[in-house]
């Protein structure tokens, strides 16, 4: 990695400040555990584990803290559980929106499955307009307050479902209105991408952006169906790459064809370090490989996944890797431009966000 990699910590206020681009993010895992609270009040959701913002935000973490990926997500029964209507939905996409402008994230792409917010009646469209119209709100209230972001929208399909067609024919009718791909989630092992074929070819045919959940619960098989047969732009987590690493015991490293051919093509890898330990995907940070598909210049961004079951944000994110990886700020900016890189809105806004808004808030800050 840069040589300006050191061990001597980078200050919490400077992380904080430094502009963060985050490509992984999931609306209905990032509510604030009081909106939580609040919601399960007024919509007459019965089921909450706890009322208290403190003792609820503990228990999600906690019960996400279970080594594997499905117990992870049965947690989010309670975040869709009060995400059912129209008013519920323009409140969390705004928050999330002020949430991560506080974080210094000065572009995300948040994705969550609409099929998951229609208990109550909900129209796909409608919960698609109403998501849009938090996140335009969010976005009004950061700038009203002097901050800088911008969001895109990703919308998932749920693999255990077989509703990915007609989910990616929302995202195309949506693209003009803050929609920027798809992708698909849920329970992996089991599920493998190619169910869903028909859906990427569909999103192929209308030039539409996607990424795929590969490669966190389920191995390389995985990953390569998602780049190879499905198409994938990017990988969700993408992590168990690493089975196709080897390292000799003199420090040699070999690349198998599959992760030279994902580092060759430059396929972006969306990491969320925490995420990942709790699922099991990583025994801990400090073992993540993270470290080393940077230093094999993989292209390589931090994500959050999770904020509200994770308790993390993008800044907790990099204050970890950098104390557990040495990271400098350069190792940051990198990130980020990588991520900046590797998003799917037009290649010219790209690079005025990575020109006008990464490179002087990280001069800035050194
Ligand atoms: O890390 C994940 N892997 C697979 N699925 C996930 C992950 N995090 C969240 N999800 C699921 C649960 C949500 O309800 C859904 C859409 O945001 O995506
Ligand atoms: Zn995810």
């Amino acid at each position: 990695m840069s040589s300006e990699s050191s061990s001597s910590r980078i200050p919490e206020a400077v992380l904080a400040r430094a502009p963060k681009v985050l490509l992984h993010d999931h609306l209905d895992g990032g509510l604030r555990p009081g909106t939580v609270a609040e919601l399960a009040e007024q919509t007459g959701y019965q089921a909450l584990p706890a009322t208290d913002p403190v003792a609820l935000g503990r228990w999600f973490r906690d019960a996400a803290d279970s080594g594997s990926l499905v117990s992870y997500l049965e947690t989010f029964a309670h975040t869709c559980g009060v995400m059912q209507t129209e008013e519920a939905l323009v409140r969390v996409a705004a928050e999330a929106v002020e949430d991560l402008a506080a974080d210094g994230v000065v572009y995300a792409e948040v994705r969550y499955a609409p099929e998951l917010f229609v208990e109550r009646g909900l129209s796909l469209d409608a919960v698609v307009e109403a998501v849009q119209a938090g996140f335009e709100e969010g976005e009004r209230r950061v700038a009203a307050a002097g901050g800088r972001i911008r969001v895109g929208t990703l919308l998932c399909a749920m693999r255990q479902h077989a509703r990915a067609l007609e989910i990616a024919g929302l995202a195309v009718r949506y693209r003009d209105a803050g929609v920027v791909g798809f992708d698909i989630a849920g329970p992996e092992d089991g599920f493998p991408p190619t169910r869903n074929l028909d859906a990427f070819e569909f999103l192929r045919t209308n030039n539409a952006h996607f990424t795929i959940h590969a490669g966190e619960a389920f191995g390389l098989a995985s990953i390569w169906e998602a780049i190879q047969h499905c198409g994938a732009e990017r990988l969700g987590h993408g992590v168990r790459i690493v089975d196709d690493i080897k390292t000799d015991s003199d420090g040699t490293v070999h690349l198998g064809r599959l992760a030279a051919y994902v580092r060759d093509r430059r396929i972006p890898l969306e990491i969320c370090p925490t995420s990942n330990v709790q699922t099991g995907a990583a025994r801990s940070i400090g073992e993540h490989p993270i470290g080393l598909l940077a230093r094999l210049r993989f292209r390589v961004t931090v994500n959050t996944d999770n904020r509200l079951m994770s308790g993390c944000s993008m800044t907790s994110e990099f204050a970890a890797l950098a104390e557990a990886f040495g990271f400098g700020l350069a190792d940051l900016e990198w990130f980020t431009i990588n991520a900046m890189k590797s998003a799917f809105l037009d290649f010219d806004q790209r690079l005025d966000i990575i020109n006008t808004v990464i490179k002087p808030g990280y001069a800035a800050l050194r």
